[in-house]
């Protein structure tokens, strides 16, 4: 599977957990397709290639077509993810209550400052970072995220990686890049950069792509 179905795919996923808590039970081409902003039949191609198949009336059970998509996409257990640096965006993420329904559970957050961890009012315990590797192996830890000052983050990095969190969406500025590990286990890093990607948004509208439908003959 190419990377844009990837995205594609987890985009159907997403929309049919949503379809399915508002008490939906089936779904056709075109709903998933308004959803992922694709054409409907991009996403019959898609299922096609999956070898998944709609009902002979036209249309897919929610029900089948999430089971399908999350074993093609690796899920099954929710996934404990701990979030290092429990500032502004570190809290943000943490009371953000919508990863559930992807199957993303934020379970425990760190932090150096003792103000920070000796606070009760989280929505998740938090814990000086000294325990780290206690806490990712009691709570089966698969992702962390970095939320800490720049001079802090090749640390955390260091610090998730010995702790056997291999899995790592890197927020502060810098970039950084996975190192494989004694066991041959390569860590999996996203580094996002929201200037970067608005910088992006700006260059794209000063200079529009052009492509085949858009473009006049
Ligand atoms: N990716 C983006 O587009 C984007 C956008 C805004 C901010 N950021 C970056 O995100 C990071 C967090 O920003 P913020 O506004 O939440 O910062 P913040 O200062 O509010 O929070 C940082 C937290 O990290 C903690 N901390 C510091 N050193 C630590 C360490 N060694 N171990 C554990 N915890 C530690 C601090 O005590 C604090 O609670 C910064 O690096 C910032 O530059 C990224």
């Amino acid at each position: 599977m190419n990377n844009d179905q990837l995205i594609r795919i987890t985009r159907y996923y997403r929309s049919l957990n949503r379809l399915k808590t508002i008490g939906l039970e089936k779904v056709f081409a075109h709903n998933l397709a308004d959803a992922a902003g694709v054409s409907a039949a991009i996403v019959r191609k898609d299922f096609s290639q999956l070898g998944i198949h709609g009902q002979k009336r036209g249309g897919y059970e929610i029900y089948d077509l999430l089971s399908s998509l999350g074993t093609i996409l690796g899920k099954g257990d929710p996934q404990n993810c701990i979030i290092i640096g429990c500032g502004r965006i570190g809290r943000a993420l943490m009371h953000y209550n919508g990863f559930e329904p992807d199957g993303i559970r934020i379970v425990a957050g760190f932090d150096s400052d003792p103000l920070v961890y000796s606070d009760a009012s989280h929505p998740v315990p938090i814990y000086p970072i000294s325990r780290i590797d206690e806490v990712v192996e009691a709570l089966e830890v698969t992702a962390g995220i970095i939320t800490v000052p720049e001079q802090a983050a090749a640390d955390s990095y260091e610090r998730l990686v010995k702790a056997g969190v291999m899995g790592i969406l890197n927020f502060s500025p810098i970039t950084l890049k996975p190192q494989l590990q004694s066991d041959g286990v390569m860590p999996v890093i996203h580094n996002i950069n929201i200037a970067l990607e608005l910088e992006q948004i700006f260059y794209e509208l000063k200079f529009p792509k052009t492509d085949s439908k858009t473009a006049k003959s």
